[in-house]
């Protein structure tokens, strides 16, 4: 049996991962949960997975929840509240599933206490790679991927030498507005935008599909979780998600991860890792049916985002930390219905051409160019 934290229950990986726990009463066992405000959907997965320690991101909807179970579950909220769920004394993983930099400190903490980490949270690898990386290294504790590509990335290394890899390859749909002109992005809708081709995911992530930084963001992933140069990491445009990443050795073959676009399956095989168990499903992948796959090559000034985060992640550095930090301000601006779709792209170069760049930062560094940044990107919102 293994033990599981779970960091944004609520959310849409968070949901999936309940699935997942659900389907395998006899291997998993739900203790923890955060959750930010959705206490509706709290108060259900409580009736349903009975979890000991319950964390909120308000006060007022701890306070309201500590009355209804007064004595079953322990509450908590805000940051140490993501921080107790994180380090659960009983728990045995931790799946990150929160959204944002707001999952670094729990992620740290919880490699500190030697949990194992399934990680779906992408922006704590952008923000601080090096620091998770080297903390993991430290205290022995493996990593496993969650997102669909490093967990394909992951599938396919596996028996293999490191040094045989010569390239990673990391597909990308191309996102809502894949077949859109630069010129016609301009007056695109935030409807427009949110309808992602082929999964159904969370709206920030959804949206930098669309503006195509969530490739640039898992490029930068890809470099931290599998110690490669971005020399060595390609995308690729793959309209069908359905080739997840490839792997290309020295001997010039390629390995590829394959399956429908349904995100329980990573989350699942993170969790049994390196087992793998049965996963009942409708959907299987039937490439008779499929018949074609398409492949084309990025195009770095139609999608400047990735771009962005390619220049990013070769400086090094801060330059990450503002990346990341300016594209969550910005989304969230675009979501809220502040700014247009191409401002999202404006206001990350304005953050990332002021920044001076601080070699190797340690968290206090990361924090305070992260805060920094939220407020420079919030001023011109
Ligand atoms: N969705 C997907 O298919 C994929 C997602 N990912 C990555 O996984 C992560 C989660 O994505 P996704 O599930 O789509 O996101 P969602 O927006 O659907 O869910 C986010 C979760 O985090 C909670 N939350 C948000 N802000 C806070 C906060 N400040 N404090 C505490 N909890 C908070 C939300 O709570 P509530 O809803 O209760 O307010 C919710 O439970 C992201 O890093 C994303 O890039 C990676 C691959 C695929
Ligand atoms: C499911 C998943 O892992 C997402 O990150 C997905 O890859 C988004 O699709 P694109 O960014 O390729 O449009
Ligand atoms: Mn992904």
């Amino acid at each position: 049996m293994k033990y599981i934290s779970l960091l944004g229950a609520t959310g849409s990986i968070g949901i999936q991962t309940l699935d997942v726990i659900r389907n395998n009463p006899d291997k998993f066992k739900l203790l923890a949960i955060s959750a930010g405000e959705n206490i509706e959907l709290v108060r259900k997965i409580i009736a349903e997975f009975k979890p000991e320690f319950v964390s909120v991101q308000y006060k007022d909807d701890f306070d309201k929840l500590k009355t209804e179970y007064p004595k079953e579950i322990t509450f908590g909220y805000g940051s140490s509240g993501l921080m107790e769920t994180a380090v659960y004394h009983k728990s045995d993983v931790l799946l990150n599933a929160v959204i944002g930099s707001v999952g670094l400190n729990p992620t740290l903490q919880a490699i500190r206490e030697k949990k194992t980490i399934a990680l779906a949270n992408k922006e704590t690898l952008v923000t601080a790679g090096h620091l998770v990386m080297s903390l993991a290294k430290e205290n022995h504790v493996p990593i496993i991927p969650v997102d669909s590509e490093h967990s394909a990335i992951y599938q396919c290394l596996q028996g293999e030498k490191w040094t045989s890899v010569k390239r990673l390859i990391i597909t990308a749909s191309g996102g809502s507005f894949r077949d859109y002109k630069r010129e016609e992005l301009k007056n695109v809708t935030l409807e427009q935008a949110l309808n992602h081709p082929n999964w159904s995911m969370g709206s920030k992530i959804t949206i930098d599909s669309a503006t195509m930084m969530n490739k640039g963001l898992e490029v930068i992933e890809a470099h931290w979780l599998f110690d490669k140069p971005y020399e060595n990491i390609d995308v690729l445009l793959h309209r069908e998600s359905i080739i997840h990443s490839m792997v290309e050795y020295d001997d010039s073959s390629i390995i590829a991860q394959l399956g429908t676009p349904d995100m329980r399956v990573p989350i699942q095989y993170a969790l049994t890792y390196p087992e793998r168990c049965h996963y009942q499903t409708d959907n299987r992948l039937d490439l008779a049916k499929i018949g074609q796959l398409h492949f084309e090559e990025m195009d770095f000034e139609r999608f400047r985002c990735l771009e962005f985060a390619y220049e990013a992640g070769k400086a090094g550095g801060t330059l990450p930390t503002v990346l990341n930090a300016a594209n969550e301000v910005a989304v969230h601006a675009f979501l809220s219905g502040k700014i247009s779709f191409l401002s999202i792209e404006d206001l990350i170069e304005n953050a990332l051409a002021r920044h001076t760049i601080i070699n190797n930062p340690d968290l206090d560094t990361i924090q305070e160019v992260d805060s920094e940044t939220r407020g420079f990107v919030n001023s011109l919102v």
